[in-house]
């Protein structure tokens, strides 16, 4: 589903003219199979966040090859990206990264409107999976009147109003208490049994881990064996 060949990855940071080069990724190798649930570990700067963002086209690999869902996708633009990734990713952040001036429903329709889905088709399936993640009684609220469990829950409806195949999350469970995190794992769970959604999620939580077929930990910016 998500191929990584050989990539590398550096920053460039400082002025003009005097940029310095960080190495950050050095020759990843790595696949993640249809279906599968992979957790990404390791500590703070080993370049977690990096692969996650190369793996959705928000950075570029310095060099190498990244394959998803059978497209060699280091080449696309920024258009391309978008399009691709509006048909085979959903998202789900730490920090929920809901719309504060939109409702629950509202932030769960916006993948749809996006995409054009005309209406009435989109009122069904923004309910239908509203209902199926809990949170159908609070499609009137905004972020703001809502708990942190119940907006992670908005943001998981989002990531997948568009049925994609894959969810990348950064510490989905980050900012939930243990009882919400509970109820997020069981979702994942459930939606990777029932739907083949292939998950990719960097953790720092032993529980999260815990609920992947594999986790992959990364050191220094290099695939430090499996966990
Ligand atoms: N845009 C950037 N410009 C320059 N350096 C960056 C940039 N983004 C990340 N880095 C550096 O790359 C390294 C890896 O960062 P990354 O965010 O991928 O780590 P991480 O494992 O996700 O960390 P954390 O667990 O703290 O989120 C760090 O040293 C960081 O400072």
């Amino acid at each position: 589903m998500i191929e990584l060949a050989g990539v590398n990855h550096q920053f460039k940071i400082g002025k003009r003219g005097k940029e310095r080069v960080v190495p950050v990724l050095h020759d990843i190798h790595l696949r993640v199979e249809k279906g599968e649930i992979v957790a990404i570990v390791g500590r703070s700067g080993s370049g977690k966040s990096t692969l996650l963002n190369l793996m959705s086209g928000y950075i570029r690999p310095s060099s190498g090859e990244i394959k998803v869902a059978g497209k060699t996708v280091t080449k696309l633009d920024e258009g391309e990206w978008a399009n691709f990734r509006l048909a085979n990713y959903g998202f789900i952040f730490q920090s929920f990264q809901l719309i504060g001036s939109m409702t629950a429903y509202e932030n769960v329709e916006l993948p749809l409107v996006l995409k054009g889905v005309a209406s009435g088709e989109r009122r069904k399936k923004v309910m239908q999976l509203m209902e199926q993640v809990g949170i159908a009684e609070f499609a009137g609220h905004y972020p703001s009147e809502l708990s942190g469990g119940q907006q992670q829950r908005v943001s998981v409806a989002r990531s997948l109003i568009l049925e994609p195949p894959i969810v990348l999350a950064d510490e989905p469970s980050g900012s939930l208490d243990s009882e919400n995190e509970k109820i997020l794992l069981t979702m994942i769970r459930q939606l990777n049994h029932e739907l083949g959604i292939t998950f990719v999620i960097i953790t720092h939580d032993e529980q999260v881990a815990s609920i992947a077929h594999r986790a992959i930990r990364l050191q220094d910016g290099r695939i430090g064996g499996l966990v």
